[in-house]
Parts: C-alpha cells; structure tokens; sequence
C-alpha cells in the first residue's frame, strides 16, 4: 500500500505543499502519515535514501547488525578521531531509506524513567512530561499481551496502563527466549537491582524484561513505515525518495514578528537539483546526525561555522549542533542455551533461514530480554566515593565555564546523583558481540550490552565541507570528562561480578573479553578506549531549550528566528534518556503532529 504514496520528482516540483517533511525516518513518517490524516492538507516528504519497503532483510527479526556498512540501508558514518579514547575513530550506523534508523535498529522497545522525560519539562519546556509522554506513546503502540501461563513462567510482567493497543507499532515480548533470562534477573537482583515491571518508577534501579518492535503474528520488525502503510493511498500524501535535502529556502520578506519565514527546500536527485514548494511550513526530521546540517547550509546557526562552508549567515543559532550526547557501550560473554551464535555455521543459516521464511518460526525470533538499570553507587563498590567526587568537581565549577544551559543540565544530573537515581544499563544480548578476542567455533554465547545513559561530555556535529552532501564533523568528545570514562571501568567490573554471581554463574564457562589478561584499572581503561562502540543514540543537537540556554527550537518544535520551519526528531531531545530512544522517538514525532495541527 506505501507503495502508492510514491511520487516522481517530476510530479513533486510542480506543486506546492501544505507541509514539506524532510526525511523519511521514525519521526518523518509518524509526522507525515499524522499531518495527511486531514484530507485538506497536502504534505510531501522527501527521503535521502531508497524506498525499500518489502525488503526481507530489514523486515525479518532477529538480523541485529545485518545491514551495517550497507550503503543501500545504512549511512556509515564515523566520528572523528576521539581524542580522549586513543584518537579512535568510532562507527555511528544509522538507517537510511523509508523507515530511517527504526528499519535497522536493535528494536528493544521500553519506556525511559518517568524522571527523565520530566527533567525534560523542568528544563523549559511546558507540556513535554510523563503524562503527556505516556499518552502519546501509548497512540502509537499496539501491544500484544503474552499468554498468561508464560508470562507467569517467564516473568513477563509488565504495566497495562504503559501501553498503547491500537497503534501503528506492534510491540510484544521477543516470540523466543534464551531461557538465561530468569536466571539473569535472578543475579540483578542478588546484586541489588531487584525485580520491576519496567524501568519507570522511582529511581530505576531495578531489573525487568523489556518488550520488543515486532509483529507476534507475522514474527517480522515492525517499524516506522507502519505509519505509511496506515496512509494506504491517500491522495494527499506524496512520498519523493532518493532526494537528500540540501537546505531550507526562505522567502525575502520577513513575518510580522520579524521573523525567517521557509518557502521550501532544495534537494539532489540524480545528481541534479530542484526546489520543492511549502505553503505553510518545513519540518525537519533528518535524525540528531543530520538535522544541524541542513540547518547550517539554510544558514541557521553559529556564522563562524558558516562562513568556514562558505554560507551567508541568516539566523545567528550557535547552539545548532551543540550539546551533542552520545551514549557508548561495553561488551562481555558467556556461554548457554539460545542464542544466534550458531547461525555462523553455513548449514545451520540455511535451515534458520528455511525456517523463518515459511514458519515464520527459528532463532531468528530471538530478541534481546533481560534489562537492569542502577546507579554507580548501587553497581560498583567504589561507586558512591566516585559520585561524590563528581558532585564536588562539578559544585566547584564555575558555571561560566560550560556552553550556556550545560549547568541546568549538569544540575538535573546531579539531582540524579545524589539521590542514587539509575543512569547505567546492562542489557542481554543473545549473541557473540565484543571484542577483540574472537568466539570459538561451535559455542554459545550472551553478551551483556553495557550503557553509560546519562554522559557529562558534550559534543558537537558541524558541517565542515562547502559540499551538503558530504558527511558533517561528528564529534562526541567521548570520555571528555572523566566520570563517564570512570561509569565505564566500574561497568566492565559489574559485569564480571554478575557472571560470578549465582544463579547465572552456574551457566557460565567464562569470559572472552576482556579477557583474562585484562585485570587493572589502567588495563580496564585501555580495553574500554580501544574497544567500546556506540549505541546509536546520540541526541541533542537541536535541543529544545531556551534560546539564551543552548536552545535551538522552543516547545512548539519552532527553530528560534523562523515563523513556520520545525524540528521533530532525536535531535530536540535536551537531556538524554536513561532507554533506548525509539519509543522516545515515536512519542516526541505523535505530540509534535498534535502541535503542528493545532489540536494542542
Ligand atoms: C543500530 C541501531 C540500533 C538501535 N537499537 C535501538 C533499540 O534497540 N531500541 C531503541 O529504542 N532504539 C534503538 N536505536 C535508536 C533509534 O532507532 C533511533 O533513536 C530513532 O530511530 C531515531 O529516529 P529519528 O527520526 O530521529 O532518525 P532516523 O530514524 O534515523 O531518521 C532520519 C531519516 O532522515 C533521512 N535523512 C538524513 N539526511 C537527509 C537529508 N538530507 N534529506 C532527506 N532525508 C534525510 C535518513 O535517511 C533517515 O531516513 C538504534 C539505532 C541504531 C542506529
């Protein structure tokens, strides 16, 4: 049915739109398919990459990773070299083409800490809290509950009132389970992360099993083009794909606020460049990577980065860009039970991969399951002199010397600190994924995804080229300050305490990496420099703050100097989440149509 909505860039340009949405990712389709509910608007949107909707190795569950470094689904990006991790340059996939990163992501699907989605609120922004985070969630979920006897046997518990039941994105528990999952719970909670529901209540250390983005009927992901396939074939809807949008267009004249009013934007199709037409505004949902970007080439942003890509300055916005919050992980392993490490085997992927296609049924319906989230003081012996330190360090420094709004942030974040609030996650992973020691052949192995949620570095993403086209400078400044490097070592020691700890020791042979020969602090330090990657979570490069607070767009979504040109994407977020960010990512894009719509 999406197929219909696909329109010729011959078509596009004679028109003119209501709306011009840029990218057509998780946040684009939601808004597209939300704004073309009212047959009287028009809305064209435009995507860098392909269509490939039915594309059997996007739909099909259980590829975690699969599409990386490929050029038709995935953008490839690399940061530049981090100067505090060994000058390493680290690997940011992102999902390119209908569907943008939902169409390649590890599709886990839990709520943040009710506390994080209102620090977001208590940072300037009214109407962006729990209650409003939940509603909208909830409309664009469709969660299928388990059957009552597994869910007594697997701990599948959760809350009712955190999901939605008729929304585009079926969500469910992973169709299959390692079987480990009980018994890692069990070990959480031997190390003080006690059995929840979900990560949402009081100060999140706990441990839950999280629910998934797939389809229990069809065991296939399902991700943002859902919202397309919701569209069917309306009329009003026009879907232009293999068009990267290049910048914004504004009109001569200012509004009679004075402020930048977007006529359009300029996009690249085959090598050539056209101008699509808006009536009443652009709305930007190119990703947190991408949106700063088209944002400086439109010349909205900081005029010495600007003129250094040879683009007159229009609104002077130093804070496109800024305030970037990557996030990075720590991996380790061992061996048992269910797990997709068997599919190396060539016989054995041929006969999984029979499997899924005609039952529908295999290892590929394996998911990650077992989550549990704790503060450094609850994970880690050392953990609240470590905290303490860190709250006296950031109390001592004058607040003049972060980027404006840093301290608000770093505020909440001690807020977090002293009352012992979560801000670490371990995650089970059914698979072998660490480094550098290789797995053995023939063996099973867990990993446990490690995540820092609540980093205190800052960075940056500038486009550095004249060329729109080629990728921008992206810069995490990972490890920049010390106690994220610090959160780290003291993850690599937690989970070497987990696998010690009964009863997930008893199913254990040992551990692959770090590996034995990795046992100081320094050794730890050069492990995790060398070693962790990125969660692909990065948000923040358009924060939605106060102007004079690193803000790039006010509460209404509004860039700052424009009358009618939005951002609706990871990028807003102000401070980052303590969960993975699609459902983050499904809630902001719903509210954001209700905004645009004038329904809120
Ligand atoms: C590998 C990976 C694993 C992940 N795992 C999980 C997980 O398990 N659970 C979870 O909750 N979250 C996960 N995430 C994060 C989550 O998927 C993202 O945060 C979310 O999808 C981001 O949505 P977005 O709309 O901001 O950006 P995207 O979905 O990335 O959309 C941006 C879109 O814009 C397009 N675009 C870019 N530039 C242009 C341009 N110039 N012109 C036109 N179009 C453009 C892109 O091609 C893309 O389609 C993962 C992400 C990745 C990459």
């Amino acid at each position: 049915m999406a197929a219909n909505l696909l329109t010729s860039v011959q078509d596009a340009v004679k028109r003119e739109y209501d709306y011009i949405v840029v990218g057509g990712g998780t946040a684009g389709l939601v808004v597209a398919t939300r704004l073309s509910e009212d047959p009287s608007v028009s809305v064209l949107l435009l995507e860098a990459g392909r269509a490939n909707l039915n594309e059997d190795s996007l739909t099909m569950s259980g590829t975690f990773g699969k599409n990386f470094f490929n050029p038709d689904f995935e953008w490839g990006f690399m940061t530049v070299p981090q100067k505090h991790s060994n000058d390493n340059a680290f690997y940011w996939p992102r999902g390119k083409g209908l569907g943008g990163s939902s169409s390649i992501n590890f599709y886990v699907f839990t709520h943040p800490p009710a506390s994080d989605i209102d620090a977001i609120e208590k940072l300037g922004n009214p109407g962006w809290n729990w209650e409003t985070y939940l509603r909208y969630s909830r409309k664009s979920e469709r969660f299928t509950p388990p059957d009552a006897k597994e869910a007594e046997a697997e701990r599948l518990h959760y809350d009712p009132a955190h999901h939605g039941t008729d929304g585009p994105i079926s969500t469910c528990y992973p169709p299959l389970r390692t079987g480990w999952d009980n018994l890692y719970q069990d070990a959480l909670g031997n190390l003080g992360l006690p059995p929840a529901n979900d990560s949402t209540q009081g100060d999140g250390n706990a441990s839950w099993m999280a629910t998934c983005s797939v389809n229990p009927k069809t065991n296939r992901r399902s991700y943002a083009v859902e919202y397309l396939e919701q569209a069917g074939t309306r009329k009003n809807l026009h879907v232009v794909v293999s068009s990267p949008v290049t910048r914004v267009l504004f009109k001569d004249e200012k509004s009679a606020t004075g402020d930048v009013v977007a006529s359009g934007v300029e996009f690249v199709h085959d090598e050539k460049t056209y101008t699509a037409r808006a009536k009443k505004e652009v709305i930007l949902s190119a990703g947190a990577l991408k949106t700063p970007q088209i944002l400086e080439f439109s010349g909205v942003g900081n005029p010495e980065v600007l003129t250094k890509i040879g683009v007159q300055p229009k609104i002077n916005l130093p804070s496109v860009g800024e305030n970037t919050t990557a996030p990075p992980p720590e991996l380790k392993e061992p061996e048992k039970y269910n797990t997709l490490d068997p599919i190396t085997d060539e016989a054995v992927l041929k006969e999984q991969l029979q499997l899924y296609s005609k039952e529908h049924k295999g290892l590929f319906l394996l998911s990650m399951l077992g989550v549990g989230t704790g503060s450094l003081a609850r994970l880690s012996p050392d953990g609240a002199a470590l905290t303490a330190a860190q709250e006296a360090r950031i109390r001592a420094t004058p607040a003049e010397s972060w980027r404006p709004g840093v301290a608000e942030q770093y505020q909440l974040q001690l807020d977090k600190l002293s009352t012992n609030a979560a801000s670490l996650e371990v995650v089970s992973m059914p698979v072998y994924l660490s480094r550098p020691n290789p797995p053995a052949p023939g063996k099973k192995y867990f990993t446990t995804v490690s995540v820092l949620n609540h980093p205190w570095s800052r960075g940056t993403i500038h486009a550095t080229s004249p060329d729109p086209l080629a990728p921008p400078a992206f810069d995490p400044h990972y490890f920049e300050d010390e106690f994220d490097l610090q959160n780290m070592v003291e993850l690599v020691k937690f989970t070497r305490r987990l696998a010690k700890t009964s009863p997930l020791s008893e199913i254990i042979s040992r551990e692959h990496n770090p590996g034995p020969e990795v046992q100081t602090d320094e050794e730890i330090v050069a492990w995790v420099k060398q070693f962790t990657g990125s969660i692909a979570h990065t948000s923040g490069t358009c924060s939605m703050l106060p102007r004079n607070k690193g803000g790039v767009v006010d509460p209404r979504l509004k860039v700052y100097g424009t009358h009618n040109l939005r951002v609706v994407d990871l990028s807003v977020l102000p401070l980052h989440i303590g969960a993975p960010t699609q459902t983050y990512v499904y809630a902001l894009a719903e509210q954001a149509s209700e905004i645009i719509k004038g329904v809120i």
